[in-house]
């Protein structure tokens, strides 16, 4: 089973993705952190992110191992453990440009998908991000657009960066001018086709943990239709 969850920057994507495959047994994919390590590693070369194709180089070179144990996550970019690293503003600042580049989302898109059938014999995974439905595994059993109003995904960004004194004008940069820089590449403003909407700004995780947690038995009880996969 693929559970699909997309939405922008704070709707909560990675925390309820984890706990949706904590609760039914699946493993997880946090498709940003594989954009994030591929920014890390350009600035660690020093590249210029603005030489795409460097920058694409860079991209199908990495050495790249990412957990997909909900209960235990890390990121290791050519044997360095940048679990850490990859969260640092630095990265958060610059990564849309390292997202918006063609060649790199289709080498990572690549090595996305690798890890998706790789999960399949262990029941299924539940992979986040901003183009998995759409592009990434368009064969997901349950497509999930969470969303959230901006208001909210700012105060839940803020309280989460408040330790490094955060300012409006970033926390306005890492939400608002991050989705517009995305959403040239990825369609995930508005609901997929198939995909189920579900507003997270006046639920709880837990709420919104049980809603997809639901929806996912039922896709796994529903007939799946012709053209689908393994129809
Ligand atoms: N339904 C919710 N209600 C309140 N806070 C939430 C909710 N979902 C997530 N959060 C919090 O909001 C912050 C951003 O969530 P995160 O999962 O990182 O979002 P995204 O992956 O979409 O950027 C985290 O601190 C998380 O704990
Ligand atoms: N499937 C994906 C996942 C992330 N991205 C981009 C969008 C974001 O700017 C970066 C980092 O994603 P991430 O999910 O870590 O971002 P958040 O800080 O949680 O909002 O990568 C993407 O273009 N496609």
């Amino acid at each position: 089973m693929i559970i699909a969850v997309d939405g922008p920057s704070g709707s909560g994507k990675s925390s309820t993705a984890r706990g949706v495959a904590t609760r039914l047994g699946l493993r997880y994919l946090d498709t940003g952190a594989t954009y994030r390590a591929v920014t890390w590693s350009a600035l660690e070369h020093g590249l210029d992110l603005d030489d795409t194709a460097a920058v694409a180089q860079r991209a199908r070179e990495l050495r790249l191992e990412i957990s997909t144990n909900p209960s235990k996550q890390y990121v290791i970019a050519d044997d360095v453990d940048v679990t850490t690293a990859i969260r640092e503003p630095r990265i958060s600042e610059t990564v849309s440009k390292i997202a918006t580049n063609l060649d790199v989302r289709k080498e990572l898109i690549r090595r996305q998908r690798a890890i998706i059938d790789a999960a399949q014999p262990t029941g299924g995974i539940v992979v986040e991000g901003r183009d998995i439905a759409t592009v990434v595994a368009t064969d997901a059993e349950l497509k999930v657009h969470l969303t959230a109003d901006q208001d909210a995904r700012m105060a839940r960004r803020g309280a989460e960066l408040t330790a490094g004194a955060v300012t409006a004008d970033q926390l306005r940069d890492q939400i608002v001018r991050r989705d517009a820089d995305d959403a040239t590449v990825s369609q995930f403003l508005v609901a997929s086709d198939g995909a189920v909407t579900v507003d997270s700004t006046h639920l709880s995780l837990e709420e919104v943990v049980d809603v997809i947690s639901r929806l996912a038995k039922e896709a796994e009880a529903a007939p799946r239709g012709p053209g689908d996969r393994e129809s």
